[in-house]
C-alpha cells in the first residue's frame, strides 16, 4: 500500500476557480436524495455543507414528511418530495451545467422505500454520485453491486463514504478483512468500481491503486451528523468538476480543519455538526490566501526571469 499525503500547496490548487461571469448553474448543481422521515437533519446538514463548499444550486429531494423541516433550515435550499420520483427526473448533464448527486444521508437501511429510491438513483443518475449513510447497505446488496458496476462501465464516477460499520457492510459480500482501513478502502474501490473514503479518526481514500491518508481530524468530529456534512462537501466539489479522488482528499482535509477551528473556539466537547459549515469559510479563506501568495510568487519569478 502506498499512503499519500497531499501538501497544502497542492490542496489549495484544487479549489475550484470562480468565473466572473458565473451563474448558479455553471457553478455546479448538487441534488441530494436524502432525509427520510426519521432523519431529516442529515439531509439538511449535507445540503448546508454543499452550499458552503461552493455549489451554485443545492436541491434536496427528501421524504414528504421531511420537506418542511429541511426548508425551515435555510430559505436558499430548493426542497421537494421524492414521492413519485422516477428515472425521468434525472436528465442527462448539459454542457456547461455541471452537476452531481449525493445519495443516502439520512436513509434508513431497513426502509423499503429508501431501498427502491437508492436503486432508481444508481440506475438513472448520469453524473458523479456520492453514496453515503443508509444507502451504503443497499449498495452492498447484489442489485446495488450490479448497478454501481454498470455506472463504472459507463464511465460514471461514484464515491462511497462509509464509516467503519458501513465499510464492514460493503466488505461482507466479498469476505474482505476489515482490520486495516487503508487496505479496506483499496479493496472496496476495486470490488465496487468506486473511489472509497473510509472514515474514522484517520480517514483513508483509495481509487484502487493509490491510498491517501488524512489524519488531521479531531475527536470533536465524533458527533452525529459530521459524516453527512462531509458527503455534502464532496458532492459540491464533484459538481464543480473535481476528480473523485481530489474531491475526497480536499473535502476530508477542509472538514477536519473546520472541526479543529470550531473546537478551538467552542471546545472539542461542544462542537456540533452544524458548526462545520459555519467554520468552513474561514478554512477556505486560508487556502485562498495561500493560493494568492503562490500566484504572486509565480508572477515574481516570471518577472525576474523575463523582466
Ligand atoms: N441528524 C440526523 O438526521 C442524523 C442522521 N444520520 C443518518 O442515520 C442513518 C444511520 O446511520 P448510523 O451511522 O447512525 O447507523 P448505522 O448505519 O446503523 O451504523 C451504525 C452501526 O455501525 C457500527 N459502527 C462501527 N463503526 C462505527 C463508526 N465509526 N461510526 C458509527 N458506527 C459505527 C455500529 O456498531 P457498534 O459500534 O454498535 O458495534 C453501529 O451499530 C444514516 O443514513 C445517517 O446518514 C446520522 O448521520 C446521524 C445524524
Ligand atoms: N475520533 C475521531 N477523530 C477524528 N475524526 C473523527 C473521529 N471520529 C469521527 N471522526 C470523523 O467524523 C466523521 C463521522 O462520520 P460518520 O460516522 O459518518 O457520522 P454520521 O453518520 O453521524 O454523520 C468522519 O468524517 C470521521 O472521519
Amino acid at each position: 500500500m502506498i499512503a499519500w499525503n497531499y501538501s497544502d500547496t497542492k490542496l489549495c490548487g484544487l479549489l475550484p476557480e470562480l468565473a466572473q461571469d458565473a451563474n448558479k448553474y455553471t457553478r455546479g448543481k448538487v441534488s441530494l436524495v436524502a432525509g427520510c422521515s426519521r432523519y431529516p437533519g442529515a439531509a439538511a446538514l449535507a445540503a448546508l455543507a454543499s452550499q458552503r463548499m461552493g455549489a451554485g444550486y443545492t436541491e434536496v429531494i427528501c421524504a414528504q414528511k421531511s420537506v418542511d423541516t429541511v426548508r425551515a433550515v435555510s430559505p436558499s435550499l430548493v426542497v421537494r418530495s421524492w414521492k413519485n420520483l422516477s428515472p425521468s427526473d434525472f436528465p442527462p448533464m448539459r454542457a456547461g451545467h455541471p452537476s452531481a448527486y449525493v445519495l443516502g444521508p439520512g436513509f434508513d437501511a431497513s426502509n423499503g422505500s429508501c431501498k427502491k429510491l437508492a436503486f432508481t438513483v444508481l440506475e438513472s443518475a448520469c453524473a458523479p454520485l456520492v453514496v453515503d449513510g443508509g444507502a451504503l447497505a443497499f449498495l452492498a446488496a447484489k442489485k446495488g453491486r450490479n448497478l454501481v458496476r454498470e455506472r463504472f462501465e459507463s464511465g460514471l464516477d461514484t464515491v462511497v463514504t462509509p464509516h467503519a460499520g458501513e465499510a464492514a457492510r460493503l466488505a461482507a459480500p466479498f469476505g474482505f478483512p476489515t482490520d486495516d482501513a487503508g487496505e479496506l478502502a483499496r479493496l472496496i474501490s476495486l470490488a465496487y468500481g468506486v473511489t472509497a473514503l473510509v472514515k474514522g479518526p484517520k480517514s483513508f481514500i483509495s481509487d484502487g491503486e493509490i491510498v491517501a491518508v488524512m489524519g488531521e481530524g479531531t475527536p470533536a468530529l465524533a458527533k452525529a451528523g459530521t459524516g453527512d456534512v462531509l458527503a455534502g462537501m464532496i458532492g459540491a466539489l464533484l459538481a464543480q468538476g473535481l476528480a473523485s479522488f481530489d474531491a475526497c482528499v480536499l473535502a476530508a482535509t477542509l472538514h477536519a480543519r473546520a472541526g479543529r477551528l470550531a473546537a478551538s473556539e467552542l471546545t472539542e466537547r461542544c462542537v456540533v455538526a452544524e458548526d462545520l459549515p459555519r467554520y468552513l469559510p474561514l478554512v477556505i479563506r486560508e487556502f485562498e490566501a495561500l493560493r494568492d501568495r503562490m500566484g504572486e510568487q509565480e508572477l515574481g519569478a516570471r518577472y525576474s526571469t523575463h523582466g
